[in-house]
């Protein structure tokens, strides 16, 4: 069994519902002992991708490998269980029986789990552990979902959108625990619409639109280096502006000017950070063409940012 393959490897991934195509080649890797963020718009893709990696869907094209095995082969998919976790969006759980049950049936599923009553207290479901699932709030099934997925200490872990729905106090309970199991060593794949999760707890981010990928890198790389952000005061044009500010700063060739979002920015015309002293540049440019009343600041963009850039589409609209 190869032990240097990655935690998951998807390769040209597809998949049609009816005659729709919801997933159209995509193809990523998730590295062990890494948590990677597969970010997207609602309905871009992400859980359909994520189930066929967990074997809950057939591909209808491409491969798939989780640790090194190939995920559409039945032989492997005993292993499998054994060795990767899964939360599902819907959460997937047994109504009937106790919350505590059913976290101890499934610890029993594995051949080392950890124990249930610390994973209860860690995800605040102490209380309820006595209670049947089905008498359970929406936010505490998702979080016993997620006690489930991880009970049996598993090599990798899928996910999908572990924190949609839950109240802010729930949301960074869940991120603690998804911080620690990172910090030791656990594989994890997460998909999520919030950049903010993504940005967070990612060491890779995988940007999904439309059923592909349209970047991928550590947060980092994806949001790109600090800018100057010129906003443009009101009566003039960001055009205007731009203009007006690329002829003052015509003895820096460095500093590059353009239009974004109905801002002027100024970047480094070689990818580096910009600074206080560009920043200084830049102001005093502003007030030798005239626009004194326009908000200068230094800005570091945001994954939102950047995913406005790649597709020309705010991340938190429904895929069209
Ligand atoms: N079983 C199904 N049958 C038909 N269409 C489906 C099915 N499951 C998903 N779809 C459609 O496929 C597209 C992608 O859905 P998917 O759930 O994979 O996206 P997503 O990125 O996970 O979105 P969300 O963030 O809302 O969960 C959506 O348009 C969805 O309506």
């Amino acid at each position: 069994m190869p032990t240097d393959s990655p935690a998951l490897l998807v390769a040209d991934l597809r998949k049609r519902y009816g005659d729709r195509d919801v997933v159209t080649g995509l193809s990523l890797r998730a590295e062990r002992g890494e948590l990677t963020a597969v970010l997207g718009p609602n309905g871009a893709g992400k859980t359909t991708t994520i189930e066929c990696c967990e074997g809950l869907r057939r591909p209808d094209g491409g491969r798939v490998a989780v640790l090194g095995l190939d995920r559409s082969a039945p032989e492997n998919a005993p292993e499998l269980r054994r060795r990767v976790g899964v939360m599902l969006q819907e959460g997937g759980l047994p109504l009937s029986p106790r919350a505590v049950d059913v976290l101890e049936h499934v610890a029993r599923l594995h051949d080392r789990p950890g124990a249930a009553a610390p994973l209860l207290e860690r995800l605040g479901l102490t209380a309820v552990a006595r209670t049947r699932v089905r008498h359970l709030s929406g936010g505490q099934r998702q979080r016993l979902a997620l006690a489930c997925a991880i009970v049996g200490e598993p090599e990798l872990v899928f996910l999908d959108e572990p924190t949609a729905g839950l109240d802010p106090q729930a949301r960074l309970a869940v991120w603690d625990l998804v911080r620690s199991l990172r910090e030791a060593g656990t594989s994890i794949v997460l998909t999520t619409h919030l950049m903010t999760e993504a940005e967070d707890l990612a060491d890779r981010v995988v940007v999904v639109d439309r059923g592909s990928v349209v970047a991928a890198g550590t947060p980092d790389e994806l949001r790109g280096t600090p800018h100057v952000r010129v906003v443009v005061p009101p009566g003039a044009t960001a055009a205007a502006v731009a203009a007006d500010l690329g002829s003052a700063l015509a003895a820096h060739p460095r500093l590059v000017t353009a239009v974004e979002g109905g801002d002027v920015l100024v970047r480094h015309g070689d990818g580096g950070d910009l600074d206080t002293a560009d920043l200084a540049l830049v102001a005093t440019a502003l007030t030798r063409a005239g626009h004194r009343a326009a908000q200068v600041a230094l800005a570091r963009p945001t994954l939102e940012d950047a995913f406005l850039a790649l597709t020309g589409r705010e991340l938190r609209r429904e895929a069209a």
